[in-house]
């Protein structure tokens, strides 16, 4: 039996609607100072889960008083006119944030559409300039998802600073920002992924698992640690018993045997997402306003440097 008999499940969407909240009373501040913040929206093609992320994030800006432009581009555009586009948003100072929706058409290089974005209207954070401010400590845009994560385990758990966590999974959009986030918070870091030998082991001393690798149910809890607080990042969508459902990376049913906080999929992380990336379209519009920066407002503003 768990000796956590009341596991705590981290309900991710009631902590996405106090940070929409908080987001809320801050734009109402910036437009009583004169300035209305504005999140370029970018989407290439019709992915159907793309198109209801970008739904999601529309509606979530226009609820908290932030101007929302949609850019809505056919699956065949040319990677220079998607190029001229962001040029064009760079330039145009009412915008403040810009978002363009990933995955992208196969046909357009990635990497050379987010390097074309002003750093300083990066709301997702995947800007080399920001990655590698991330990695220094310096106060930039970051990453939404991860950001998201933070907020949830310092809700969860207070104070990180000497808790081992291990991240699974290496991507540049969570595993690679998430980990610099929970040195930062002075956590002692372990990032594995699909080479790693001993995944098991590994993850059986962490205090903290934040589990993305996008493989379903992968983490089950002879994986984890007793009273582990688990965050789970992973959507997958699978086929149970002829239907459709979405599970993340953690065997949920099995892992509430063992830990002592979890986030369900869905209704965990998900929501914090596009939570944040309001916050930080409210960062960019202060990054880009220096006067209005008063006060320290990213939402992961970095701790010193560890020594
Ligand atoms: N430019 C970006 N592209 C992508 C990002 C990103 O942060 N920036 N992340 C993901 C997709 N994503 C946001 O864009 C995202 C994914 C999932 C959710 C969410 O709320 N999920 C729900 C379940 C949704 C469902 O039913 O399908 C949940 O977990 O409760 C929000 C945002 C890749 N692309
Ligand atoms: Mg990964």
């Amino acid at each position: 039996m768990n000796s956590f008999p009341h596991v705590n499940i981290i309900d991710g969407k009631a902590a996405a609607a106090r940070v929409l909240a908080e987001v809320r009373d801050e734009v109402s501040d910036l437009k009583s100072a004169g300035l209305h913040p504005a999140l370029a929206v970018v989407l290439v093609g019709s992915d159907p889960a793309s198109q209801v992320y970008v739904r999601n994030k529309v509606l979530r800006a226009e609820e908290t008083g932030i101007c929302s432009l949609e850019h809505k581009l056919p699956a065949d555009t040319r990677e220079d006119a998607l190029l001229a586009l962001i040029e064009r948003l760079n330039g145009d100072p009412a915008v403040n944030g810009i978002l363009v929706q990933l995955p992208l058409p196969r046909h357009i290089d990635e990497n050379r559409v987010l390097q074309a974005i002003d750093p300083l209207k990066d709301v997702d954070g995947f800007h080399s300039e920001n990655v590698g401010g991330l990695s220094q400590g310096r106060e930039v845009l970051t990453p939404c998802t991860p950001a998201g994560c933070m907020r949830l385990l310092r809700d969860t758990c207070g104070d990180l600073a000497g808790k081992h966590a291990v991240v699974i999974g290496r991507s540049n959009i969570v595993g690679k920002p998430m980990a610099a986030l929970l040195l930062q918070a002075h956590c002692s870091v372990t990032v594995v992924h699909s080479k790693s030998a001993n995944l098991r082991e590994l993850c059986r001393q962490a205090d903290i698992v934040v589990a993305a690798v996008g493989r379903p149910r992968l983490v089950d809890a002879d994986w984890l640690k007793s009273g582990a607080v688990v965050i789970d990042v992973g959507i997958n969508r699978i086929d149970e018993g002829g239907r459709s459902r979405l599970v993340g990376d953690v065997n949920f049913d099995s892992a509430l045997g063992v830990v002592s906080a979890i986030t369900p999929v869905p209704g965990g992380v998900g929501p914090m997402t596009i939570a944040f990336l309001m916050k930080n379209t409210l960062a960019a519009a202060r990054l880009q306003h220096p006067a209005l920066h008063s006060q320290p407002k990213l939402p992961e503003a970095p701790c010193p440097s560890i020594s």
